[in-house]
């Protein structure tokens, strides 16, 4: 058995106390074997933790990572006129290579931010998986559906597409990739596609995952065509099962939300994408309190803009307390655990908890930092005042993706160099 030791850190335990203790890995199973004292000197390698918080490694629930190619391309606009007006032209020049890039350069800021593991829908899977393989990442992956605006014939291959990826790639990378059925949401897909694929992808086993209820432009349609409420037209079509997980859910109202809770589908909060849209405020603190399982998420860092974890939870506690106009609502405790086990959970993965067996997913964030100075409550500090250039190591699956904030699994220089190289190319024929 190989082993790597978190030395001498102050560890976030899954009731969110903190305790000094070294952290053991079994870097072939991946798993955590020991957590307590001294455990350091009988491995075989060691990372360095001391003053510093050892914590799960965060898991971005909802993400399109490619889209680091579109960072800052298009801003301040709604959801609608943002997509058809920039996004959708634009994405409509992306080369294979040119998401290849993107997704690396996405990768390599999850990475240096302290995510281990991804929910992502976006086109080109083959080559998000393929970097997801090499940067080291845990990652279910799928295709992204659209069928409005296409011919039944383009439509129905889009479709095939999304089922064809999801059976294709599930237990990919040595088991760290797993897949969904992903419609991209409930008014851009078809119901006559939705009754057709979704039973194949519950044959297929594989989880579905969608935008929904993200604004009120969204929920009205639904409404007005079907006369029930958007959830109760995914539950209807059999889009609502315990392994499924939405994105959004801004415009949920009080009977979907004892929907969720009932099913067990999650809910991924993206709170920057949804301020920079203005689509609206999500009822976290009522979705919490009625027991709906609710992770984080960035959405794609074109409307955020980054893919930061630690920005996320800080906006997740402050707009979850404007929304609620309660001080005391989304608390700092309520945050941490949305980006860890809440989005695992969602999203299902093992990871977002620090015990022995659990997956040796971690993030260990260096508190000698003003703005991490006085260490009163390292809850509050991650939830509040923490960034992404705090984190120091990021371990995933057991294996070190980055020591002393260098990533080891791709090159920054060269991946950077290419992103610029496709972003630059794309605007260019987008604009043209
Ligand atoms: C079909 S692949 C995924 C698709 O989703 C688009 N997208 C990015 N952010 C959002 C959002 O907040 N709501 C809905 N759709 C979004 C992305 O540009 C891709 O086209
Ligand atoms: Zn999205």
């Amino acid at each position: 058995m190989t082993t790597l030791a978190i030395a001498d850190g102050r560890v976030l335990r899954p009731d969110l106390t903190v305790t000094a203790a070294d952290v053991l890995i079994d870097q072939d199973s991946g798993e955590i074997r020991e957590i307590g004292p001294d455990l350091a000197s009988e491995a075989d390698d060691t990372l360095d933790a001391a003053n510093s918080l050892v914590t799960p490694g965060f898991v971005n629930g909802h993400c399109h990572v490619a889209m680091t190619l579109l960072r800052g391309y298009a801003d301040d606009k709604p959801l609608e006129t943002w997509l058809r007006e920039d996004i959708w032209p634009a994405e409509g020049e992306l080369t294979a290579a040119d998401i290849r890039a993107g997704a690396e350069l996405g990768l390599l800021e999850l990475i240096k931010s302290g995510v281990t593991a991804f929910a992502d829908m976006y086109f080109q899977v083959p080559e998000v998986a393929a970097a997801v393989e090499t940067a080291g990442l845990r990652a279910r992956l799928g295709h992204g559906i659209v069928t409005i605006g296409k011919d039944g014939e383009t439509a129905r291959e889009d479709a095939a597409t999304g089922l064809e990826i999801a059976r294709e790639y599930d237990g990919a990378a040595d088991g760290r990739i797993s897949t969904a059925f992903m419609p991209h949401s409930l008014t851009t897909v078809g119901s006559e596609y939705l009754a057709e694929f979704v039973p194949k992808a519950r044959e297929a086993g594989v989880p579905i995952h969608y935008h929904a209820n993200e604004t009120a432009d969204e929920v009205a349609p639904i409404v007005d065509e079907h006369g029930v409420r958007p959830l109760e037209y995914a539950a209807d079509r059999g889009l609502l099962e315990p392994e499924d997980f939405v994105a959004h859910g801004v415009h949920v109202d009080e009977t979907e939300i004892e929907l969720l809770a009932e099913v067990g589908t999650g809910v991924i909060h993206c709170p920057a994408s949804n301020m920079k849209l203005a689509s609206g405020m999500a009822p976290v603190e009522r979705l919490r309190e009625a027991g709906v399982t609710v992770g984080l998420g960035t959405d794609g860092a074109a409307s955020n803009n980054d893919l930061s974890m630690l920005d996320e939870a800080r906006d997740a506690a402050m707009l979850g307390k404007l929304a609620a106009d309660d001080a005391s609502a989304v608390p700092a405790e309520a945050v941490v655990e949305m980006m860890t086990r809440g989005s695992a959970d969602a999203v299902g993965f093992d990871s977002g908890r620090l015990e022995v067996g659990a997956p040796a997913d971690l993030a260990v964030i260096d508190l000698e930092q003003p703005h991490l100075t006085p260490p009163h409550d390292l809850v509050s500090h991650l939830a509040y005042a923490a960034a992404a250039a705090d984190v120091r190591h990021t371990v995933c699956d057991g294996r070190v993706l980055m020591r002393d904030r260098e990533v080891l699994t791709l090159e920054a220089a060269a991946v950077r160099e290419r992103a610029l190289e496709a972003a630059e190319a794309v605007v260019e024929r987008a604009d043209a």
